[in-house]
């Protein structure tokens, strides 16, 4: 793309907005920063759109949020879905409701209806939303834990999953179509609505949405019975969470919730913390001072747009707040949710649990044990959506529950993303259902290395942001895949997986197999004693990570192996670098 005559473009046509070209004036004199925001436009990643809101093309504002509609109708006119409308909702970041009415206006003055949530919403009721209203599609306009400056723009299909194939290609196609701004349509809101183009919705969606989440309740009876007596500390992270997640515990019984007070309110410029990701230390720094104070068993934070939910539990011998990673409470919410399902009511022949390839091999123990199939997809909740669609259609198979590394898992299949409030929901009944056998979520978790095996996993991301950024990324990811290392961290490698390449090599025999699943730039390698690294560029944020997991024989040597595997990961990044 030729950025200078892109930032031209922007400057002088009458089309953008006088402040939008006050912001690119001020800039005339930064070549480089004239080349970040013109030099390419936004890309669809791991969950939709993701950048820095500003002016330009690679950034996040009202004209590239209705170009990726005016895409987004164009194909929904395309496979003649216009009459069913599209679900929009948003989170507390800055230009979030905004850039929501954007999105509908422009889907409104192409004749598609938009229901807009009268206020924010966490992802999860959004996906859910669009089965709910028999939407074709759905858009949520989120960045979700990103630091403040971002913003992004999540779709979702019929189906009520972001967008995978053939959905995403064909959108996406439509949307690199409009090159020229004025063939963008927008409508005045009041006309929108006068036309019945525009409708708000909010406390039915809500309403349902409650009562569907409750329906995946297992043990009432251990709710009632020491529900109350559990303490949490809960912190919305100044997104959306605040409202349903306190209303779920409260609904089923959890009395006993302290929010974070500093943290309770919206607030895109999530003024305690640098980014709000629960997976970050800092985000848990006033939840665990809360709950040392009133000596709370666990503390619970939604992301902004409350689909991935933290986890400390507190280790009744020590009093110390334990953080359980995407893995941990993915394994001890699998291990419930399957194993009690089972206990109760049986599981069906077909039962399946969804994993990614970075997720913990415990959940493949977990499954074994349960006699349940366990289905691999690249990382992104949408591919886990994906299968559940399949399985609705004509794919063999029932789900169970699906989890990532990250913060992410969904029980049930009201939404078809990952879903923190429903996570928040089992967490809680899990919690009560353990006290009733006189057992803390810590101790369930320790019985679980006990009987699954010493599993432990971790990840060392680098950030690399900009042009230069995005050329190290590629520059590593290369080197990698030219020359792949025999040995890492004192472990062989066995086989190595190009998801690229769609390619298994065996390093002992040197026969090569498919991968089974769809292009995709991750490195992967099979170590010996069961270890594992894989490497992959972030989709979501200007980083490149690394994930591994090693097997140990007891929690210290899985600790100890953990470390020194990691330490050699950094070792082979910074010669990279
Ligand atoms: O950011 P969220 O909570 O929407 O989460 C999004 O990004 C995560 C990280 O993706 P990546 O490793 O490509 O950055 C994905 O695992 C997740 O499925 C996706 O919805
Ligand atoms: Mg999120």
């Amino acid at each position: 793309m030729d950025y200078k005559k892109a930032y031209e473009e922007w400057r002088t046509n009458s089309y953008f907005d006088q402040e939008t070209k006050n912001e690119l004036e001020s800039i005339k004199e930064d070549e480089n920063e004239i080349k970040e925001r013109f030099y390419t436009d936004l890309e669809f990643g791991t969950a939709g759109l993701r950048g820095v809101i500003g002016a330009g093309t690679n950034r996040m504002n009202i004209y590239t949020v209705r170009r990726a509609t005016q895409g987004l109708a164009n194909y929904i006119h395309n496979v003649n879905g216009q009459s069913r409308g599209v679900a929009i909702a948003y989170d507390s970041r800055r230009m979030s409701p905004e850039f929501a009415d954007e999105a509908a206006l422009c889907l409104a003055a192409n004749g598609i209806k938009a229901y807009v949530f009268e206020s924010l919403r966490p992802t999860p009721e959004l996906s859910y939303a669009v089965r709910k209203l028999n939407c074709i599609a759905g858009i949520n306009i989120t960045a979700s834990h990103n630091p403040p400056e971002y913003n992004g723009y999540k779709v979702y299909w019929e189906d009520g999953a972001q967008i995978t194939p053939p959905h995403d290609n064909g959108i996406m196609d439509e949307v690199k179509k409009v090159v020229d701004f004025n063939t963008v349509k927008t409508m005045e809101k009041e006309a929108a609505k006068a036309a019945g183009l525009y409708q708000v919705i909010g406390r039915e969606i809500d309403d349902s949405y409650m009562e569907e989440l409750k329906s995946n309740v297992i043990h009432w009876d251990a709710i009632q019975e020491s529900g109350k007596d559990i303490k949490i500390v809960y912190s919305p992270l100044h997104g959306t969470g605040n409202i349903p997640a306190r209303r779920i515990m409260k609904e089923i019984g959890f009395e006993n919730v302290h929010v974070v007070k500093e943290q309770e309110l919206p607030d895109g410029e999530f003024p305690t913390v640098s980014y709000p990701n629960p997976e970050s230390e800092e985000a848990f720094v006033l939840g665990v001072k809360l709950a040392k104070e009133i000596d709370a068993d666990l503390v619970l934070a939604t992301d902004p747009d409350a689909d991935r939910l933290g986890v400390r539990v507190k280790d009744s011998k020590t009093g110390e707040y334990h953080e359980l990673t995407g893995n941990m409470s993915g394994c001890l919410l699998a291990d419930y949710e399957i194993g009690q399902r089972k206990a109760v009511k049986g599981l069906p022949d077909d039962g399946a649990l969804i994993k990614t390839i970075v997720t913990t091999n415990m959940a493949d123990a977990i499954a074994k044990h349960y006699g349940v199939t366990v289905i691999e997809v690249l990382t992104g909740f949408k591919f886990i959506g994906q299968k559940i669609l399949g399985f609705e259609q004509k794919q063999k198979g029932t789900y169970l529950f699906g989890f990532e590394e990250s913060y992410g898992c969904l029980i049930g299949t009201h939404a078809r993303d990952k879903d923190a409030i429903v996570a928040t929901m089992a967490l809680c009944e899990a919690a009560a259902y353990y006290k009733t056998q006189g057992k803390t979520l810590w101790d369930a978790m320790l019985a679980m290395y006990e009987k699954y095996g010493y599993y432990k996993d971790d990840i060392q991301s680098i950030t690399l942001k900009g042009i230069e950024g995005l050329e190290k990324i590629s520059v590593i990811m290369e080197q990698l895949r030219n020359e792949t290392p025999k040995e890492i961290g004192g472990y062989r490698v066995l086989a190595a997986r190009d998801y690229k390449k769609e390619e298994v090599k065996n390093l002992e025999t040197g026969e090569k197999t498919s991968t089974g699943l769809p292009a995709s730039n991750v490195l992967y390698y099979e170590l010996t004693d069961e270890a594992w690294l894989c490497v992959r560029p972030s989709g979501t944020e200007p980083k490149v990570k690394f994930y591994y997991g090693i097997k140990g024989t007891s929690i210290d040597d899985a600790e100890r192996k953990s470390k020194a595997l990691g330490e050699e990961v950094l070792a082979m990044i910074e010669k990279m670098l």
